[in-house]
């Protein structure tokens, strides 16, 4: 029988407010705050186009000129993909050092298994989370991360290395030649002493703190009750799909934001010796922390995830229901560790599907490149006799750690205006990673010329692929395709 959310009916019109679309002067002002505040004069977000809101050029971009780069909303790194890179938990960028991102990712590759990708510094779409290959238990909609074009499917032996040399290159006791060209920033010290978050800078450190780490924290600051619970909650998206922590983050940055709105009403209220304390929940000061998410396009999860190819159209509503039942033990577990009685809407199922649905549908994945890559190719250009100098200690090294030596840090995340952009299967831009972007940004390149007032399209799928296939493909995002490519080779 399908789980019922009680909070569903109860806060049947709260819910309704918050997944109501917002108004076109809400929409307009929420994306000029936000491109002012990222100083990109270069776009707009406008509304009236042939699919909703879309991104346009307000100025000529050069061909491979840079358009956007846009800081996600949320983003988390893939769970498996902890072990192999080591990076903040706000910006996403490689943090300690060389010889720590290999002493360590060695170190844990010694004491448990991995699962690690290769890949170029190119973003690809995230709709291969769930793997459907096992109908029986929930195990079909575990964490597989099948970015082909992210794997290596490297099966070279290994040769590993003589003990206590992975904990010394991870303890700093051990450097490797040329290393101080490849300096990052050190770890800083985390607020709440938690193990799941890293930081390269304070001020990471504090915006995530700010923005849902402090409810989130498993660290020494937690109470024990509170960290179990969230502990359960991690374990649970560990093991079956990580969209649910995005959930969670995007469930209490929403939380935060409502008590910093309401502290701050209260405040001015004070002034003026007119505060009460109210505790039951401030409708229009929600719907305002809300905002950021009501901007991305929603539809429920288990209504919108793509039937997968094994999954006979005869079994789809049993599939639904499985989603669904999945979406429910996940939100009680997220309820038992945060639960807030006063935004008692937001642990509605109803809002747990529409926030997961989004990112369903308006996900990238987020990928970050190497640094440990570029230090081998680094010493493999260096001149005689330098290169085989620092070949004496960087080629065991490089053996133990196998072909895929070069993992890229690798999540998922919700870009707040790439997702105004639509698709096209004869894009003028791309999301596309250059040198310089080390961090977890989205960055959006023109793929030719593109003239001032233009719309701006990146393609969610490989063009490439023939008509059919590619609407095959965009079913998985919801939409038939109406590109001026697709309605030309429509049969
Ligand atoms: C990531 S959102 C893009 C922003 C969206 N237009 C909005 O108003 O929020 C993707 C959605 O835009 C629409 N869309 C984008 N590109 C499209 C296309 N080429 N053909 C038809 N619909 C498209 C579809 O509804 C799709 O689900």
């Amino acid at each position: 029988m399908e789980a019922i959310c009680p909070i569903d009916s109860r806060c049947a019109d709260e819910i309704s407010a918050l997944l109501s679309p917002p108004s076109h002067l809400q929409i307009q002002e929420y994306y000029d705050k936000l491109l002012s505040k990222r100083q990109c004069s270069g776009i707009t977000v406008k509304q009236d186009g042939k699919f909703g809101k879309g991104v346009y050029a307000v100025k000529d971009f050069k061909e491979e000129e840079l358009v956007l780069k846009d800081p996600m909303l949320v983003g988390v790194q893939h769970s498996s993909n902890k072990i192999d890179c080591f990076v903040c938990s706000f910006c996403f960028r490689f943090i300690g050092s060389i010889e720590h991102q290999i002493g360590r990712r060695l170190y844990l590759q010694e004491i448990g298994p991995s699962d690690r990708h290769d890949c170029d510094m190119e973003i690809y779409s995230d709709k291969s989370g769930i793997d459907s290959s096992d109908g029986e238990d929930n195990s079909h909609m575990k964490n597989e991360e099948t970015l082909e074009e992210c794997t290596s499917g490297s099966s070279t032996a290994k040769i590993p290395l003589p003990e206590g040399v992975a904990e010394s290159l991870m303890n700093g006791r051990l450097t490797l030649p040329y290393s101080k060209d490849f300096s990052l920033p050190p770890a800083v010290p985390r607020p709440g002493g938690c193990e799941e978050a890293h930081y390269c800078s304070t001020s990471c450190a504090e915006a995530d703190w700010e923005s849902s780490h402090s409810l989130l924290c498993t660290g020494e600051r937690s109470d024990p009750g509170h960290k179990e619970a969230l502990l359960k909650f991690i374990k649970h998206a560990n093991e079956t799909n990580d969209i649910f922590l995005l959930a969670a983050k995007a469930i209490s940055s929403t939380i935060l934001r409502y008590h910093k709105l309401k502290a701050n009403h209260l405040e001015k209220q004070l002034k003026y010796d007119t505060a009460s304390l109210p505790h039951h929940c401030d409708l229009s000061l929600l719907m305002e922390a809300w905002r950021p998410i009501s901007m991305g396009h929603k539809r429920r999860w288990w209504d919108c995830i793509a039937l997968p190819d094994d999954i006979d159209s005869s079994d789809e509503a049993a599939f639904r229901s499985q989603i669904r039942d999945l979406a429910f033990k996940s939100l009680q577990l997220l309820k038992t560790a945060i639960f807030d009685k006063e935004l008692e809407p937001l642990f509605s199922l109803e809002i747990y599907g529409n926030i997961i649905g989004m990112f369903e549908l308006n996900n990238l994945d987020l990928v970050v490149a190497s640094p440990v890559e570029d230090y081998f190719l680094f010493i493999d250009d260096l001149a005689h006799p330098e290169k085989e100098e620092a070949e004496k200690i960087t080629k065991p090294i490089l053996d133990a750690l196998g072909e895929d030596y070069s993992v890229c840090c690798q999540g998922t995340a919700f870009f707040p205006l790439q997702s105004c952009m639509n698709h096209s299967c004869s894009p003028n831009a791309k999301a596309f990673k250059r040198d310089e972007d080390r961090d977890g940004q989205a960055t959006i390149i023109a793929l030719r010329s593109i003239c001032k007032g233009e719309e701006i399209t990146i393609s969610y799928i490989d063009e490439e692929l023939p008509y059919e296939e590619r609407q095959a493909s965009l079913a998985d995002y919801g939409f038939r395709c109406r590109c001026p490519k697709c309605i030309e080779e429509e049969p």
